[in-house]
């Protein structure tokens, strides 16, 4: 594949995928913990390339998110999708879910939310999930035993590069390879030159050694499962728990890892315990058997009453100390079962086999002597025996353990990448229950929003608190209401909707009808009046937000704070009568919505937020927008309130504040004045 084709791949980041192992199919998959591991990319760029496979793959242009506070409401959105989510890699796989104004992207991701929600994220599925994470290669493995031998310096390289764990030699001939089978336990030709060829040692040929792994280093295959055991075994509990089919069979699985040790060894083999035992504890063995032996001799000695000849007694004076014939003659029978209980005790001791048993006859032999020594050469052909045949034994079961390995490699990744794609499923799943969601229906381009039940939980208060809030726009609108009213928290819950259908997820409301737009052009509230130059760079974005393509979602918070109220009015009104001709849908939230209205040329609608009253001083608010209908602002209704009570009209509308200020005996005309002007 052409990295450079994915948008956002230049020449360095293709090289850097080049090298990754398996990035092809990671990006495929959104696999961003995979590419994450490609040199010098970090979560974030690998999370923007595999976007932009997705891009690529739709014919996405992408940009739909095309406001600082667009983006911040998807990430809000992302961060509360990935809190529910156990697994690192879930995390960042969440990351390529993103909105998109292609229809096949919105589809393909509704398709996969649509089964994910069904998942049950039971407890036990979520603690199993703890333990499971992306499966690690063995770094660093060096096999010395073994060495890879070729004739061929092309082929040398390759091996070479394929095979790092071993040594790999070039040799001339026979007599080379020769020479090399005796500094290693085992050495694997490549070249079919030296099939039969009769040479000393563990010499085997093998021209396809990329095809026999098992075989030519098994140790890898180990050495992989044993460092991912807990992993694997994780995933394996985890596709148990939630009651999915796993890629591979568990028993079969879990009986491979029970003989596998950590250290990548083979574990529970009797006869490779009983060899390396025997080997361990040779010398000890040897030691304690000449003691029995000796034991044995001097307690026959003791008890023995010695005749000698005067000849004898004349050659023992003249020979010093020799007692050898002697002893071979009075006590031969004793000193055979000493010799023979020796022998025994080391065939016990080491649980030698018959044929190792027969060394034991010449470790302990030779003519009788006091006190009695083992022999060292056969002890060291012992030695070697053993040793051989240990070695023997642990490469047969390595082979035999990782050629049951090998059958399970790629299923183990799948079975792992499975668990860890169900995170990412549950995440959604959660989200989803956590916070009511439903389906939403997308209809076409320019069809407005309609929110039912719309409960966001981006709100300051618990999802819980969070009031549902119905909501429905076409074309553009202006939406007025008393202060703290809850405008904001309308426009945020819209943008999160909005952004959560594009993304093809479901969305917190009972019920909601979105037209798909091509980009959501959401504007903070400005932190106060922009000086000249921040103020005309606003403006050109306005300018070229109405100049743009159609089909946009155009949400902005109070414009007005970016200069004097009247010239915000006729500039707010401006951009609305341009955003109506373009067909776009745009929500505006003001204080000046009848200035605005009233700078417009054409029919601009107006939805209020309405305070339903007062108490304990604290307005009551309806959070759903009233459709075609100016709300009154909280001064205005504070004059209100305070007219009616200077008119004699009693603490009324459900105040119940009493409050400090009683206006009884006060100017009611002025409070009417003042009214009037609203
Ligand atoms: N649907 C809702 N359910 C529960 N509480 C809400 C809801 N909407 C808003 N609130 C509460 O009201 C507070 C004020 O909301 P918000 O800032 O959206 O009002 P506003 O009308 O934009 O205010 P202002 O006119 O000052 O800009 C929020 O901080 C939140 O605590």
């Amino acid at each position: 594949m052409e990295f450079t084709s994915v948008p956002g791949v230049g020449e360095k980041t293709a090289d850097a995928l080049t090298e990754l192992d398996g990035a092809e199919a990671a990006l495929r998959r959104g696999d961003v913990a995979t590419l994450a591991r490609a040199d010098g990319l970090t979560d974030g760029r690998a999370a923007a390339i595999a976007r932009g496979a997705i891009r690529e793959r739709h014919g996405d242009p992408g940009g739909w998110l095309a406001t600082d506070r667009a983006r911040e409401v998807y990430e809000d959105a992302l961060s509360l999708l990935q809190e529910r989510a156990v697994t690192g890699y879930a995390e960042k796989r969440l990351r390529t879910i993103y909105p998109s104004a292609a229809e096949s992207r919105i589809e393909e991701v509704r398709e996969w939310a649509g089964e994910a929600v069904d998942h049950e994220p039971t407890e036990a599925v979520l603690s199993a999930l703890a333990g499971v994470e992306q499966l690690s290669e063995p770094r660093g493995l060096r096999v010395r035993e073994r060495a890879l031998a070729t004739a061929d310096a092309e082929r040398y390289a390759a091996v070479n590069d394929a095979f790092p764990e071993l040594s790999v030699e070039v040799v001339e001939d026979t007599r080379d390879l020769a020479e090399l089978a005796r500094s290693y336990s085992t050495v694997v030709a490549l070249d079919e030159e030296f099939a039969g060829v009769d040479v000393d040692g563990d010499v085997r040929v093998i021209t396809d050694p990329e095809d026999h792994h098992e075989e030519v280093v098994p140790e890898r295959l180990l050495a992989f499962f044993a460092e991912n055991r807990t992993a694997l075994l994780a995933a394996l509990d985890v596709h148990e728990a939630a009651d999915i089919e796993p890629a591979l069979d568990p028993e079969a699985l879990r009986d491979a890892l029970s003989r596998l040790d950590d250290d990548g060894t083979v574990r529970g083999d009797e006869e490779l315990t009983r060899l390396a035992n025997a080997v361990d504890d040779l010398d000890a063995a040897v030691s304690t058997a000449e003691s029995v032996a000796n034991d044995h001799l001097r307690d026959a000695i003791r008890e023995q009453d010695v005749t000698i000849e005067g000849t004898d007694f004349l050659s023992l004076v003249e020979q010093g100390a020799r007692v050898d014939s002697l002893l071979s003659r009075e006590l031969a029978d004793e000193y055979d079962a000493a010799i023979r209980s020796a022998r025994e005790h080391l065939v016990d001791a080491l649980r030698l086999a018959e044929s190792e048993a027969e060394f034991t006859e010449r470790v302990f032999a030779g003519d009788p002597t006091f006190p009695t020594e083992h022999n060292e050469e056969p002890l060291n052909r012992l030695r070697t025996e053993l040793k051989t045949a240990r070695d023997r034994r642990a490469a047969a079961l390595k082979s035999s353990l990782a050629t049951d390995l090998a059958a399970l490699r790629e299923p183990a990744d799948d079975l792992v990448a499975d668990a860890l794609e169900l995170d990412v499923e549950l995440a959604v799943a959660r989200f989803a229950r956590d916070f009511d969601c439903v389906v939403p229906e997308l209809n076409d381009t320019g069809a407005g929003f309609a929110i039912d039940g719309g409960r966001s939980p981006l709100l300051d208060v618990s999802f819980e608190e969070a009031e549902p809030v119905n909501y429905a726009v076409s074309g553009v609108t202006l939406l007025s209401g008393v202060n703290s009213g809850g405008k904001t928290s309308t426009l945020d819950l819209v943008a999160l909707i909005v952004t959560l259908a594009h993304m093809g997820l479901p969305v917190p409301a009972e019920s909601a009808r979105v037209g798909r737009v091509s980009e959501l052009h959401y504007y903070a509230k400005s932190q106060g009046t922009l000086d000249a130059g921040a103020f005309e760079s606003t403006l050109r974005d306005f300018g070229d937000l109405v100049s743009g393509a159609s089909g946009r979602l155009v949400l902005v918070d109070e414009l007005e704070s970016i200069t004097e109220p009247g010239a915000s009015a006729k500039i707010i009104a401006g951009i609305l009568e341009a955003l109506d001709e373009q067909g776009a849908t745009g929500v505006f939230v003001s204080h000046l919505a009848r200035q605005i209205r009233e700078a417009a040329t054409v029919d601009v609608a107006v939805d209020g937020i309405e305070a339903v009253g007062l108490e304990d001083g604290e307005l009551v608010v309806n959070r759903s927008p009233k459709k075609d209908h100016l709300a009154r602002s909280t001064p205005e209704l504070i004059v209100e309130k305070l007219a009616r009570e200077a008119g004699g009209d009693g603490a009324g509308g459900g105040d119940g504040s009493g409050g400090s200020g009683s206006t009884a005996g006060t100017d009611a005309a002025f409070y009417e004045g003042l009214l009037e002007k609203f």
